[in-house]
């Protein structure tokens, strides 16, 4: 039985009631693939004996009110005090499934949780305690991701294990391609030259660098690159305008007018209204001011390549010191300046031409408010320095020709061409190692798949073939209110910010706009083809992203996503259509894992971070289950790796 997906926890948020619940959930699906039809269940609070299918569906009706009382009786029976920490094991004796397995004894233990102190509410999607393997018989909770998209050499998923028919019509899949051209199981001689090539593989991306100055410096591009405040140049009229008739829209003198609402009882309209004006303006400001920001840098930048070239000029026919002394004088009259006045700027510039030659313009444009910092004390200015930002640069480009697509209009106002370089959606591109230029995500799939094409989707479409309408992860009972609110924080949940209360995974539920989590493709030099890479830190319990893919069922011989409600089995599958979560790779150490949470009464399936640092690869634990009956190797490279050596 696999438990990793499940979950590992940050020891520092604690949640016990939430780690119970996925426990509970994690034993309702095992309850409901075992063979069984009688079982007993023991909890360390009591035994129950029922037949399977009563087992699971009282089980899963009454997991949120018994949670809590389970965890109390089991705080009280152990006399455990606040602050803690205890284990909480539990067992499955399922007599039918130990003759099946072989295992002498009919009591298995299934998990165990190691669980902090806080019987505080429930936390934005923060969790607590461990589920430990203890079986590796049983059925899975969840299965890992797609597999159907292999990736080349030792990383190629072997699936001789699998039937490679399915029960429903679909696309031929990049897997089926591959399966004409290699052969399933690898030879001794096709692993020798694998090995060759990963250790050949071009060096990998690093997202951010080792250096305190210049990790402050990459954030704040990264930042600036995710926000969903857009650098448009061509908005700046636009802006300016709105601003300057702040007045009309009663900025100034909207306080006012909400004391005299207030005391006329319209108080929460009022300042609704007054906040919401001043939300506008602020936001306008904002993008204002960093577009003149990004201007005016990158402009400074260009200054000082043009004193260079001016100065060269003037060499011709003067000493270098005579040259520079000349073009000192002429910007100093045009800028009106004093020579000591204009040396000072031109250090900072400096810096920024520095920038720009390495990083190119787009780290210049993008960076934050450190930049001045960064060029006036001249922190980190090294040859390191300057290779991470070099390195860095395409990932950069990528991101913002995709993301902040006007970007390119600032290199206008420097005569620079404004021509996008790279355009569709940002995982529509794959960032490669230092030197090499970023290509097309369908192009690393070509040698197994030249059709291969990927739809990149916000939510989960229902197969209609499969479902009809019916979207086979709704949870809601007929009539039944409790589906609007969470089960986790029991808070309202609603689509629209102003009324949801429910802050458990607040980047994907709740609120109006939802973006794209900072995170890129990259090329692995692991041999595992491509993989998700953070460019900014995800703290523990906090959704990377949603899996979503198409909503379908009897998929066989594909790896699929299996989701599970008291009414449906269902699959969610990336083969053609889905997000980013689709290029999560397997370790055997992960730093995030699929949750289930249920919002307005559909189940979805989240990746949630255990802390992620940023320009790490963002990976997940498929399960022993995932990696059973494969003959390939584990590159995950980690100490602890459960599947390196296989035959
Ligand atoms: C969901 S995809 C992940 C993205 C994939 N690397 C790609 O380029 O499309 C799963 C596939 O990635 C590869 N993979 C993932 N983790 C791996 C690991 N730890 N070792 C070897 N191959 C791995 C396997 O080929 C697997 O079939």
């Amino acid at each position: 039985m696999s438990l990793q997906y499940a979950y590992l926890p940050p020891p520092s948020q604690c949640n016990p009631l939430r780690t119970l619940h996925i426990f509970s959930l994690v034993l309702v699906n095992f309850l409901h693939h075992c063979p069984s039809t009688d079982m007993t269940v023991e909890w360390e609070t009591g035994c129950h004996t029922l037949g399977r299918q009563r087992l699971v569906a009282s089980m899963t009706a009454s997991i949120s009110d018994r949670l809590p009382t389970v965890l109390s009786a089991v705080l009280q029976s152990h006399q455990i005090t606040p602050g803690e920490p205890f284990r909480l094991q539990c067992q499955l004796s399922i007599d039918a499934l130990a003759s099946a397995t072989g295992h002498k004894t009919a009591s298995i233990p299934v998990a165990s949780f190691d669980i902090g102190h806080q019987l505080s509410p429930p936390l934005q999607g923060s969790q607590v305690g461990s589920i430990h393997q203890t079986n590796a018989s049983s059925p899975p909770f969840s299965e890992p991701p797609v597999e159907q998209l292999i990736d080349k050499g030792a990383s190629r998923p072997n699936t001789d294990h699998l039937p490679l028919t399915k029960t429903r019509k679909r696309g031929r899949s990049a897997i089926e391609a591959a399966e004409e051209s290699t052969p399933a199981r690898q030879t001794k001689k096709s692993r020798q030259q694998t090995l060759s090539t990963h250790n050949t593989a071009p060096q990998e991306v690093s997202l951010k660098s080792n250096d305190g100055a210049l990790d402050k410096l990459i954030t704040g591009v990264w930042q600036a690159l995710f926000s969903d405040t857009k650098l448009d140049p061509s908005e700046f009229s636009i802006y300016v305008q709105t601003i300057a008739n702040s007045e009309e829209l009663k900025l100034l003198a909207g306080s006012e007018i909400e004391e005299a609402d207030i005391t006329t009882g319209d108080s929460t309209v009022a300042a609704r209204s007054l906040f919401s004006r001043v939300n506008l303006i602020a936001r306008r400001v904002s993008q204002t001011s960093r577009f003149c920001r990004a201007l005016e840098v990158s402009v400074q930048a260009r200054w000082v390549q043009c004193f260079d070239d001016r100065v060269q000029v003037l060499s011709r026919s003067h000493t270098p010191e005579v040259a520079k002394k000349m073009t000192m004088g002429e910007a100093c009259s045009d800028f009106g300046w004093s020579e000591k006045e204009l040396r000072n700027k031109m250090c900072i510039w400096r810096g920024y031409q520095h920038i720009a030659k390495c990083g190119g313009y787009v780290t210049l444009i993008f960076a934050g408010p450190g930049l001045y910092r960064f060029c006036k004390y001249r922190l980190s200015f090294d040859d390191k320095t300057f290779a991470a930002l070099h390195g860095l640069r395409a990932a950069f480009e990528v991101a913002a020709d995709t993301l902040q697509p006007c970007w390119r209009r600032v290199l206008g106002f420097l005569g620079m061409s404004q021509e996008r370089k790279y355009t569709g959606h940002l995982h529509d591109w794959v960032i490669r190692g230092p030197g090499n230029e970023p290509v097309p995500l369908a192009t690393t799939y070509h040698q197994w798949d030249r059709n291969f094409s990927y739809r990149h989707i916000e939510g989960s479409v229902i197969d209609q073939d499969a479902w009809g309408d019916h979207d086979p992860r709704s949870t809601c009972r007929p009539g039944a209110s409790e589906a609007l609110s969470c089960e986790v924080c029991h808070a309202r949940q609603s689509d629209d910010s102003t009324q949801n209360g429910c802050r458990c995974f607040p980047a994907l539920y709740g609120h109006s706009h939802a973006r794209l989590p900072p995170v890129q493709i990259i090329q692995t030099s692991s041999g595992k083809n491509n993989g998700l890479f953070a460019c900014l830190p995800f703290e523990a319990g906090e959704a990377v992203g949603e899996f979503v893919g198409e909503l379908t069922t009897g998929i066989t011989g594909l790896d699929v996503m299996f989701g599970q409600t008291e009414d449906a089995s269902y699959q969610i599958w990336q083969g053609r259509s889905g997000n980013y979560t689709r290029f999560v790779n397997h370790s055997c150490k992960p730093n995030a894992q699929y949750e289930h949470f249920n919002w307005r009464g559909t189940q979805r399936i989240v990746l949630v971070s255990q802390g992620i640092k940023a320009s790490d690869e963002i990976t997940v634990d498929y399960s022993d289950v995932y990696w059973k009956d494969l003959r390939k190797k584990c590159l995950c490279g980690q100490t602890e790796c459960r599947y390196r050596d296989r035959a």
